[in-house]
């Protein structure tokens, strides 16, 4: 690792020199997570986004975490969902099931991937019962702050606009509290049909990781994560504050290279 520290209330940064690296402590990251949850609960639930984020778990599928990971205890989801077919290139489980599923011993049925025969709406009331189902079996814990789900981990990209999962800036779905999951049909970046996990959701997680890479992600991490005089109260990637959680950015240099000096440790 290049660089490590804790930045106020903005959680763990970890910046790292490139992207292998990134992706060695990426899949650090996930696969000690992943055993402490199945020796504490039998179980992970890990909620997946999709861009670049898929890519960057790749060492996932690679010696030693193809053997050592209890993949059999995985169960997956996904953050958000774009509203087209499963075998449709914008689709973010084809985008997981291609670099990832497919390749580690993942038990089919542990996969709660998002129905593509149903309209956003009808799909996003779906997969919030299904994820219902698996909090009253305790699949998936339950938060004793909202009664929210607790994943154990919620794996989050950022876009360039600051977007995380299919929440964008200035949009309503920022505002929804009830809802667990929910739908969009006028996303800015295409496709416009969208489900999202909500943000009391992501912000129930036990663990939130939001990982970016990039120079042209380098101003928008700074709004994301410093104290910046032109507040971005509506930034999405700010709003992500997990209430009793832990939150770690996982960055490369070009990405972090416009963050106010933090305290790290080499
Ligand atoms: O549209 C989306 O974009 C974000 C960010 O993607 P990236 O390629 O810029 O990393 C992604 O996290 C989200 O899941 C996806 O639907």
């Amino acid at each position: 690792m290049a660089l490590s520290g804790a930045h106020k209330d903005r959680g763990e940064l970890r910046i790292l020199e490139n992207l292998d690296e990134l992706s060695t402590d990426l899949a650090d990251y996930i696969s000690e997570l992943s055993e402490v949850s199945v020796k504490e609960r039998g179980v992970f639930s890990i909620a997946l986004s999709g861009g670049s984020l898929i890519g960057l778990m790749g060492k996932l599928c690679e010696a030693p975490y193809n053997k050592t990971v209890d993949w059999g205890k995985w169960y997956i989801f996904w953050a958000d969902e774009r509203v087209v077919a499963k075998n449709h290139a914008d689709s973010n489980y084809k985008l997981a099931k291609d670099g990832l599923l497919s390749k580690v011993p993942i038990v089919p049925s542990h996969v709660h991937s998002i129905n593509d025969s149903l309209s956003a709406e009808e799909a996003a009331n779906e997969y919030e019962f299904v994820i219902r189902q698996l909090v009253k079996t305790r699949i998936v814990s339950v938060s004793d702050v909202s009664d929210c789900p607790k994943f154990d981990l919620i794996l989050l990209g950022m876009g360039l606009d600051g977007h995380v999962a299919s929440l964008f800036p200035n949009h309503s779905v920022l505002d929804e509290k009830n809802e667990w999951v929910t739908f969009i049909t006028d996303s800015p970046k295409p496709p416009p049909e969208r489900i999202t996990f909500t943000l009391p959701v992501i912000n129930s997680a036990s663990n939130v990781a939001v990982v970016v890479t990039g120079s042209s992600k380098a101003e928008v991490v700074h709004l994301a994560i410093d104290d910046v005089e032109a507040d971005c109260p509506s930034l999405p990637a700010r709003m992500v504050q997990p209430a009793k959680g832990k939150l770690v950015w996982f960055l490369d240099m070009p990405a972090a290279s416009k963050v106010d000096g933090p305290q790290f440790s080499e």
